[in-house]
C-alpha cells in the first residue's frame, strides 16, 4: 500500500459516508481518490486505483462491494451492518482466494462503544440477569443495531464460558415484541426516535444492585477517529478482522 493510503468511500452521499469523506478528506496521511454511491459501478473503484474502500452503505449493497474488492485486492474497512455467520464465512472464502487482502468488520467505530463491548464482557459472569437496550434516529434500516447483537454475543460467549444459567424471567403471557428480541439468549430492546443518533446500554443486574454500562453517539462525527484507525491498520492486517477492538491494544 501506498505511504498515503489511496482511500474510496461507498454510501459517500449518505449520513455515514458524507463525514467519512470528509473526515478523509481533512486526514493528511491518507487520499480520498473516489465517492461512490447507488448506481455508480464499482469498477470506479479500480479506475481511481483506491487501495482500501469505505462500506457505509446498506445490508443489502455490502456483500457485492466487498467481493468486489476482496477479488481486485482493494482493503475494505466496513461499517455497514447486517452480519450473520453465513455471511462472514462468506467473505473469509473469498479472502482464502486474496490472502494479502484485510477486511475490517467494525459494528461500531466509536471508541466508547468499543469500550462498552469490551466492559461488558468482563461484566458478563457477574450478574444474574442481562438486557440490551439500543436507541437509534428513525432513519435506521435494520433493528436490533449491529452494534447490540455483537454486544450480546460477547455477553452471552462470557456468560457461557463461566457456566453461568439463563437469566431468571417469570413472564409466561407477553404481547409480541414486549420482552424485545432474543440475541443468543439476550433480551435486547431497540427504540426508534426524532433527535436520537446513536444509544446503547447495557443493564446488568443482581440481587439489591444494578450496574450499567451506557455509550451516545451525539454526532456521527464521534464515528470518524475509529473509521480512520481502521484505513490505517487494515493494510498491515491481511484476513478477516471483526470488531475495531483488535486495533486498540485493548489487552484482555
Ligand atoms: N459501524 C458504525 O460505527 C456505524 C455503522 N452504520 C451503518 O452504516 C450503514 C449506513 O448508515 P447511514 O449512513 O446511516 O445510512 P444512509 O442511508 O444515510 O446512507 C447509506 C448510503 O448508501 C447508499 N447506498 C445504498 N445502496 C448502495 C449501493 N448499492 N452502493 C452504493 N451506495 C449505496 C444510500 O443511497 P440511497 O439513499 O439512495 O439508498 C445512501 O446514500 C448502516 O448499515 C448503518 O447501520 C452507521 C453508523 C455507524
Ligand atoms: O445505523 C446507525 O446509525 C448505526 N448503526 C450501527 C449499528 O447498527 O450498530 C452503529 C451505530 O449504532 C449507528
Amino acid at each position: 500500500m501506498s505511504s498515503k493510503p489511496r482511500v474510496a468511500v461507498l454510501g459517500a452521499r449518505g449520513r455515514m459516508g458524507s463525514e467519512a469523506v470528509k473526515a478523509v478528506t481533512a486526514a493528511e496521511d491518507m487520499e480520498l481518490v473516489a465517492a461512490l454511491d447507488r448506481d455508480e459501478k464499482r469498477e470506479t473503484l479500480t479506475e481511481a486505483g483506491a487501495e482500501v474502500a469505505v462500506d457505509l452503505t446498506h445490508p443489502d449493497a455490502v456483500m457485492g462491494n466487498l467481493e468486489f474488492c476482496v477479488r481486485n485486492g482493494i482493503h475494505a474497512v466496513v461499517g455497514t451492518t447486517g452480519w450473520t455467520d453465513e455471511r462472514l464465512a462468506t467473505v473469509r472464502g473469498w479472502l482464502a482466494g486474496s490472502p494479502a487482502t484485510g477486511v475490517l468488520i467494525a459494528p461500531n467505530f466509536g471508541i466508547g462503544a468499543v469500550l462498552t463491548m469490551h466492559f461488558a464482557r468482563q461484566a458478563a459472569r457477574f450478574f444474574e440477569s442481562v438486557e440490551i437496550v439500543e436507541l437509534h434516529h428513525p432513519g435506521k434500516a435494520d433493528a436490533p443495531s449491529g452494534t447490540a447483537v455483537r454486544t450480546a454475543r460477547i455477553i452471552a460467549e462470557a456468560r457461557r464460558a463461566a457456566g453461568c444459567p439463563p437469566a431468571p424471567d417469570a413472564t409466561t403471557t407477553a404481547l409480541d415484541g414486549a420482552r424485545g428480541a432474543e440475541v443468543d439468549g439476550v433480551p435486547v430492546h431497540a427504540v426508534r426516535l426524532r433527535g436520537l443518533v446513536a444509544h446503547q446500554e447495557v443493564l446488568f443486574g443482581d440481587e439489591g444492585e444494578i450496574f450499567t454500562l451506557r455509550h451516545d453517539s451525539m454526532n456521527r462525527g464521534s464515528f470518524m477517529p475509529g473509521v480512520l484507525l481502521g484505513i490505517r491498520r487494515i493494510g498491515q492486517t491481511p484476513g478477516l478482522t471483526v470488531g475495531l477492538e483488535h486495533f486498540m491494544d485493548l489487552g484482555s
